[in-house]
């Protein structure tokens, strides 16, 4: 009876709105002030939120009682969070803020353009009002900072890759990821030094560069076409570039990628400090039929219309286009987070379109080629510990023409990595059996390519004196090019 008079008297709305002004109310009154920091902000990722929670994860600065303690797989240490809804005490310059875990489960789904997680998570930030400057002024902003150098400190970078057919994992993210661990570093790196030298300084530059992007007006982004034969270290390239800035890597497989929207959403996903990674990209985009629409108009200058002008082309619906890759690249998009890498592989720069290779696409393209002589020595230093061998003359004059690939290389100097002398041996040997077997190539080559000459000269010659004897002169020829033929 009292429940039903209750409410009679007071219906819900009254209820809700009484609530709200005793909340306003308490706010008014309160010292405090809460900021709140969720997990996703609107449809992207809330790097804060990611932030906060590395910074809390910092041993140093857990003094909760109640923790939680999570492993990743493969991974190398334990990551200390806070429990869901637990509380801990944080200072800084003389303040105290309290933060709070706050998971709640998600009311039904509403209708939403991608599935989201089934938990809200996110961080309630309590400070007393009169700090509220310096928690805005300076604390968040020391915050991002510390987990930016907390994650730099920390081996574990993290390998992603976007999930078999665009599906969803129990956060709602697209990208699956494991413990990065590649060894590869520039020090182990075999290729020309000069070239290693600028390769590390534009890296450096980019990855300080954030005055300079932002002064300037450009996306703070640099792209990098890595070409070259299969095994002379592109993707070791890649991880050194990843474990040198101590950037994540996004490995984006392309054939699992439907539609331009999918990719979009994908790349919306990823977080800066990030090196978004395309291998064999001539193997990756099917660009037949882009090539033939464009062929057919006969026009190179439609070419760069069609992908310029063509950012929300699906290529017909359901495909991936070249333009919704480089609108991502370069567009509108690009600027869509910050201080992101994007490297694409091709073992056949000559498969490429050439709007890939245009000017201001890439602002890099990095030749990996055979190994040279100084990339050698880089090997054998690293291998067998040789800053010098006796066999430097012989092996000098081989390796150009050899054609061996830092891959191949390495094999044979791990094969006989026990018996230092027989390795540096067999690689001599073996440098000379290639460079002799190029060489008697290039001559077959040249000699067949002489003969083709030979055999169209002596075509051409025939239709010539055919087309003399049936008209009675050779106008239009000149001296030389009947020297030529001749
Ligand atoms: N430049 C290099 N310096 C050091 N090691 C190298 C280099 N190139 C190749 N290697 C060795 O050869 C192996 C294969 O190299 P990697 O996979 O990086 O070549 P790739 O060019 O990416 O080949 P693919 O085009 O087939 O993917 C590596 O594990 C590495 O040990």
């Amino acid at each position: 009876f009292c429940q039903s008079l209750l409410h009679t008297v007071f219906p819900p709305e009254l209820r809700f709105a009484s609530l709200k002004f005793f909340h306003r109310l308490f706010g008014y009154f309160s010292t405090y002030c809460y900021y709140d920091i969720t997990e996703i902000d609107g449809v992207n990722t809330n790097e804060l939120y990611n932030a906060v929670q590395i910074y809390l994860s910092s041993s140093a600065s857990i003094s909760g009682t109640r923790l939680s303690l999570t492993r990743g797989l493969n991974s190398s240490s334990i990551t200390y969070g806070l429990s869901n809804n637990d509380r801990l005490i944080d200072s800084y310059k003389g303040i105290t803020v309290e933060w709070e875990h706050i998971v709640t489960q998600r009311q039904g789904q509403n209708f939403s353009w991608r599935p989201m997680p089934e938990e809200k998570r996110g961080f309630t930030l309590r400070v007393r009002k009169k700090n509220k400057h310096l928690v805005l002024d300076s604390y968040l902003d020391f915050v991002m900072e510390k987990a930016n150098e907390l994650r730099r400190r920390s081996q574990d970078r993290l390998l992603y890759t976007n999930s078999k057919g665009g599906s969803l994992d129990s956060r709602g993210h697209p990208w699956e990821s494991v413990p990065f661990k590649h060894p590869s570093t520039f020090d182990t790196l075999a290729i020309d030094p000069s070239k290693k030298a600028e390769i590390m300084a534009d890296l450096l530059d980019f990855a300080n560069g954030e005055s300079f992007y932002q002064k300037t007006g450009r996306a703070w982004k640099r792209g990098y076409l890595l070409y070259g034969p299969p095994g002379t270290g592109k993707s070791s390239m890649i991880a050194a570039m990843a474990n040198y800035l101590g950037y994540d890597i996004y490995d984006l497989e392309l054939t699992e990628v439907n539609t331009n929207s999918e990719l979009r959403k994908l790349l919306m996903k990823t977080s800066s400090k990030s090196i978004i990674v395309i291998e064999d990209i001539d193997c990756s985009i099917n660009l037949t039929n882009r090539n033939k629409n464009n062929n057919g108009g006969g026009d190179s200058r439609k070419n760069t219309y069609d992908l310029a002008a063509a950012p929300g082309d699906d290529g017909g619906g359901n495909s991936i286009t070249l333009s919704g890759l480089l609108n991502f690249t370069d567009g509108l998009w690009s600027c869509c987070g910050s201080e992101r890498i994007f490297v694409f592989t091709t073992n056949h720069i000559e498969k490429l379109d050439p709007a890939l290779l245009r000017c201001g696409r890439m602002d890099m393209h990095i030749h990996m080629s055979y190994c040279s002589f100084a990339a050698l020595k880089i090997l054998l230093k690293n291998y067998l510990g040789y800053e010098e061998i006796e066999s430097e003359e012989e092996v000098a004059a081989a390796i150009g023409a050899a054609e061996m690939t830092p891959a191949d290389v390495s094999e044979i100097l791990i094969k006989n990595r026990r018996d230092k002398r027989n390795a540096v041996a067999e690689l001599t040997a073996a440098l000379k059996v290639r460079a002799e077997r190029n060489r008697m190539k290039s001559m077959e080559r040249n000699g067949n390519d002489e003969a083709e000459d030979d055999e169209e000269h002596e075509k051409r010659a025939l239709e010539f004196s055919e087309s003399d004897h049936l008209e009675g002169n050779c106008e239009g020829f000149d001296g030389n090019e009947g020297e030529k033929l001749h």
